[in-house]
């Protein structure tokens, strides 16, 4: 894909570089709670190219979902930019930020993307349909890749963690996204599951999507071409 645009219109960039999909430069982010004041982001910045997974590692607390968040468009930053497929995403009006999101980015949660009332299936079809990308009849395909090709019929409740997971991944592949950003995918997962986890994130990126996955566990990190470490909120 070639991101190398230059052009003034608002939300874009005038040189991404060349393999860059996303990237964030200066990023603040405070939460204020009374008196109490949290300083989430102080000043990250990153830079994602296609065909690399990228790890973000630290402990509680030192912003990696804030980070993803504002990467996705979903949380705003109050400092900084972020750019995806050389389009600003960041301080743009929701609809921007959710038409964006749905044509380039695939988001994996730990708590999961999957809505309860549809089939696993289901899921993967209204994420496909609504990204309006994805290749028609791609949904078994995809299916079969995550290791569901048997679950399709089942309801999100019916899964074990692992398979939730796989279905959440599913989902966020459903769009064919240049990126896929997975926040904590696989905290709750057995090590043999988490390893099955981070090999298709890793086949992903082998296959030209960038890749960037939080998380704590020390096989995130070995499985990353790439580490990122944040402490209260600053790369380091
Ligand atoms: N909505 C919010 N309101 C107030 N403070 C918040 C909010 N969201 C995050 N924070 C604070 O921002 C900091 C970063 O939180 P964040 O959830 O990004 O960290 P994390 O690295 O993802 O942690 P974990 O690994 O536990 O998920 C923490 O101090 C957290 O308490």
């Amino acid at each position: 894909m070639s991101l190398g645009a230059t052009t003034s219109t608002a939300g874009e960039v005038t040189d991404p570089g060349d393999d860059v999909v996303l990237s964030a430069r200066t990023l603040y982010r405070f939460f204020r709670a009374g008196d109490e004041e949290t300083l989430a982001l102080r000043g990250v910045s990153l830079s994602l190219r296609a065909g690399e997974l990228v790890a973000v590692v630290g402990p509680s607390g030192s912003g990696k979902s804030t980070l993803l968040a504002c990467l996705a468009g979903l949380d705003e930053p109050d400092g900084g930019t972020v750019v995806v497929g050389g389009r600003r995403i960041s301080h743009q009006p929701e609809t921007v930020r959710t038409r964006l999101r749905a044509s380039m980015i695939g988001l994996v949660f730990q708590s999961g993307n999957l809505l309860e009332h549809l089939t696993v299936r289901q899921n993967v079809r209204l994420a496909q349909r609504l990204a309006a990308r994805g290749r028609r009849g791609a949904v078994d395909a995809l299916l079969d890749v995550v290791g569901l090709a048997a679950r399709g019929a089942a309801y999100p409740s019916r899964l074990s963690g692992g398979e939730a997971t796989r279905a959440g991944l599913a989902v966020a592949l459903a769009g064919d996204p240049a990126v896929v950003l997975a926040d904590e995918p696989t905290g709750e997962l057995d090590s043999a599951t988490e390893r099955q986890i981070l090999d298709l994130l890793a086949e992903r990126a082998r296959s030209g999507v960038a890749v960037l996955v939080a998380g704590h566990s020390p096989a995130v990190a070995a499985a990353a071409d790439r580490v990122i470490r944040l402490r209260d909120g600053q790369v380091v």
